[in-house]
């Protein structure tokens, strides 16, 4: 099937989102019989453990190498930013796309700590989305296309992809789109992103409550998405999709990410079992959407910066784990007494 020409309506989303595998039970029961041989006390290494099943069941391999791992930034404007939301203004955006490319960005030393791809995706950065407050951010085939553009990201043999984004004001639109699905009141989702004081913050839950009224009890995953979300939001949920379907283990950095997650858990719970879920934002809202959707996040680091910053740190975790796993001797290969049964 080809993504790449033609925007896709929202019924092809949906089709897609049903026929997406399982996990390799196969790969899964592999990976637990090799590390019931591994040098070490059966449950030693703990979490890394569970991580090196994750990506067996979720990649179908049952020795998980991790060769291409990419971190995928999304990123975009949005019209509501001018409306006072966040502590910075929306030039910002294109300004951090060209300091991504010079290498000066956090996520750049992160990824370069954990040797680990960056591409950044410049969604029409210059162009902002109409306001979420006043219009639909996007139309049903502009937010096809996008998403289809978010799936594209996992070409080339990608075989663990980290989401990010950039887009000022988008803390305001994820919020929105929490707050579309998982009902609640604008106050709920709302916290202060890049540091809004306290009016900035009240602007804040009012173009959450506005944005949020348009919807008019609108329940559609996709609809919400489209009308309250943003592009990034948007790719980042084909992005998710595309995971699950090509067999790439997908992690999911803080709150906006996680905005993108929840679109794809409202349209099949089971949906975001190969995503792991980096670390819990210091963005006050993200531990109740990670509770809603039975979430565990690996890290607690009190970052709030976004640019999949959370989900590199974890990706490094990730590669970790699965060298720990493949390179390890067994008891029978080192000579190491296994304990006495
Ligand atoms: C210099 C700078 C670098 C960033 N990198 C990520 N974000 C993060 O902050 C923005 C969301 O917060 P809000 O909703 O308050 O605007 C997004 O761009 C997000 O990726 C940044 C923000 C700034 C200012
Ligand atoms: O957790 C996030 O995704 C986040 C928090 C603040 C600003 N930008 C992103």
């Amino acid at each position: 099937m080809s993504l790449s020409d033609t925007a896709l309506p929202f019924d092809d989303f949906r089709n897609l989102v049903k026929s997406m595998p399982g996990p390799d039970e196969d790969a899964l029961a592999a990976v637990r019989a090799r590390d019931a041989e591994l040098t070490k006390p059966a449950g030693s290494l703990g979490k890394l453990e569970e991580i090196v099943e994750w990506l067996a069941a979720w990649s179908g391999n049952a020795k998980p190498k991790i060769s291409r791992p990419l971190v995928a930034v999304f990123a975009t404007a949005h019209g509501v930013a001018d409306q006072g939301v966040s502590a910075f203004p929306s030039s910002v955006n294109q300004q951090m796309v060209e300091n991504f490319s010079a290498g000066g960005a956090a996520i750049n030393q992160i990824c370069s700590a954990n040797d680990l791809g960056l591409k950044i995706f410049d969604l029409a950065v210059e162009i902002p989305t109409p306001s979420i407050t006043e219009e639909d951010a996007l139309d049903e085939s502009n937010c096809a296309a996008t998403m289809a553009y978010g799936m594209e990201a996992l070409a080339g043999g990608i075989d663990l992809a980290c989401l990010g984004e950039m887009g000022i004001g988008n803390t305001t639109v994820a919020a929105a789109v929490f707050n579309g699905l998982f009902g609640g009141s604008a106050e709920d989702w709302i916290g202060r992103g890049t540091g809004v004081d306290d009016e900035g913050l009240a602007r804040k839950r009012a173009a959450v409550e506005t944005a949020v009224a348009r919807l008019n009890g609108e329940k559609d995953p996709l609809e919400i998405l489209r009308k309250v979300g943003g592009r990034e939001i948007a790719a980042m949920v084909g992005l998710i999709i595309a995971g699950r379907l090509q067999r790439v283990p997908v992690i999911v950095d803080g709150f906006v990410t996680t905005a993108a997650a929840a679109v794809v858990y409202a349209m099949d719970p089971k949906g975001l079992d190969h995503c792991l879920f980096a670390h819990v934002s210091a963005e006050a809202a993200h531990i109740r959407a990670l509770n809603i959707m039975e979430k565990t996040a690996l890290l607690d680091f009190g970052m709030r910066l976004g640019e999949g910053s959370g989900a590199a740190i974890a990706a490094g975790i990730v590669k970790t784990a699965a060298e720990t796993h493949n390179g390890m001797a067994t008891f029978e290969t080192a000579g190491v007494s296994n304990k006495e049964s």
